[in-house]
């Protein structure tokens, strides 16, 4: 995994943000600390949270799809950040496609890359060449432009995912920008990204979603949720995640989910056999190795 040197930090007039949330929301508002960016543009889907997220400071202003105000944010903007949800992301290069001018760099804060690409590059066709797709490696398990935080990125890994049509001034822009919130910049290919995260990220939020209901499904739940501790606390924290952004994430990496679904399930049923039969020995064994790898990455963090 290569990681980027610092570039210098540049300078933006007009950034239009698409999907005024958690994710871009702590990006525009690191940008605007750090100076980076002079005025943000807010595009949503409803007025309440556009609403909020000018009161907050996330945005400056707030467009809507459709109007004369977003076309000309469009035309205007010399970065545009796609920060909705994944699914959304063919519905609105479509939008700003006949819009945009060449100098303008758009980039992403989407979970998975190869499904965004698929989907900007049937939109955007050759100015493809001008997105530069991008992840921070952070988040929270609450949402909107309320849940956005000026130091969410600071120390945090961000990966850029570079295409064969993108071009190297433009990748080393977007890894500025990211460097300027605090964060620490890697690139990795779409497949490799998508393949990584489905087994780090994407899988404990399954699974997460999965204890929980569960849980809620079974006697004595009640009971259960008043009586739980930290452990189940800390593994089930992420199922409070937009439901919309996970459903999203799931059919986009599908196969890869999948697959890190059934490898996990193997392990699951592994140690389901070992707790039947009782087999002290193997299962002493297995904890001990997990434990191990969980304390060595621990430290690695
Ligand atoms: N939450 C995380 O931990 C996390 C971490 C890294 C990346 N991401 C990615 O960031 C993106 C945003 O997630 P978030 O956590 O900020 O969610 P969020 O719900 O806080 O923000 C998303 C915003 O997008 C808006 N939106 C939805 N459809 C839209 C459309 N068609 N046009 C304009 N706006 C639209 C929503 O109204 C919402 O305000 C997702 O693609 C997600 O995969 C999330
Ligand atoms: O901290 C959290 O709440 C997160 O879940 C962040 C998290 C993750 O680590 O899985 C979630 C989704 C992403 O796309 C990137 C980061």
């Amino acid at each position: 995994m290569k990681t980027y040197i610092t570039q210098p930090t540049p300078k933006i007039n007009s950034l239009l943000l698409i999907g005024a949330g958690l994710i871009g929301g702590s990006l525009t508002l690191a940008l605007k600390h750090a100076g980076v960016v002079r005025h943000v543009i807010g595009s949503g889907r409803s007025a309440t949270v556009m609403d909020e997220a000018v009161r907050l400071g996330v945005v400056d202003v707030a467009v809507y799809r459709d109007t004369p105000e977003f076309i000309h944010a469009v035309k205007t903007a010399d970065v545009i950040v796609l920060a909705m949800p994944v699914g959304q992301t063919r519905a609105v290069c479509e939008l700003i496609a006949p819009h945009i001018q060449p100098d303008t760099l758009i980039t992403d804060v989407g979970s998975t890359k190869t499904s965004v690409y698929n989907d900007a590059h049937a939109a955007l066709g050759d100015k493809i060449a001008q997105f530069v797709l991008a992840h921070p490696i952070a988040g929270r398990e609450v949402n909107g432009p309320a849940a956005a935080l000026a130091d969410l990125y600071v120390n945090k890994k961000v990966m850029i995912c570079p295409h064969a049509h993108n071009h190297t001034a433009d990748i080393d822009t977007i890894a500025a920008l990211w460097q300027a919130t605090g964060a620490n910049v890697y690139e990795l290919s779409l497949a490799a990204h998508d393949e990584i995260f489905a087994a780090v990220s994407h899988l404990p939020h399954v699974l997460a979603y999965a204890l929980m209901n569960h849980v809620a499904d079974s006697d004595l739940s009640t009971d259960k949720f008043a009586m739980a501790g930290a452990g189940f606390r800390d593994f089930t924290r992420i199922a409070a995640a937009s439901p919309e952004m996970w459903r999203d994430v799931c059919l986009a990496n599908k196969d890869a989910i999948l697959a890190e679904l059934d490898g996990y399930l193997k392990h699951a049923q592994e140690l389901r056999e070992m707790i039947a039969v009782e087999n002290s020995d193997e299962m002493l064994e297995l904890f001990k190795k997990a434990s191990s790898k969980r304390l060595a990455w621990g430290k690695e963090k």
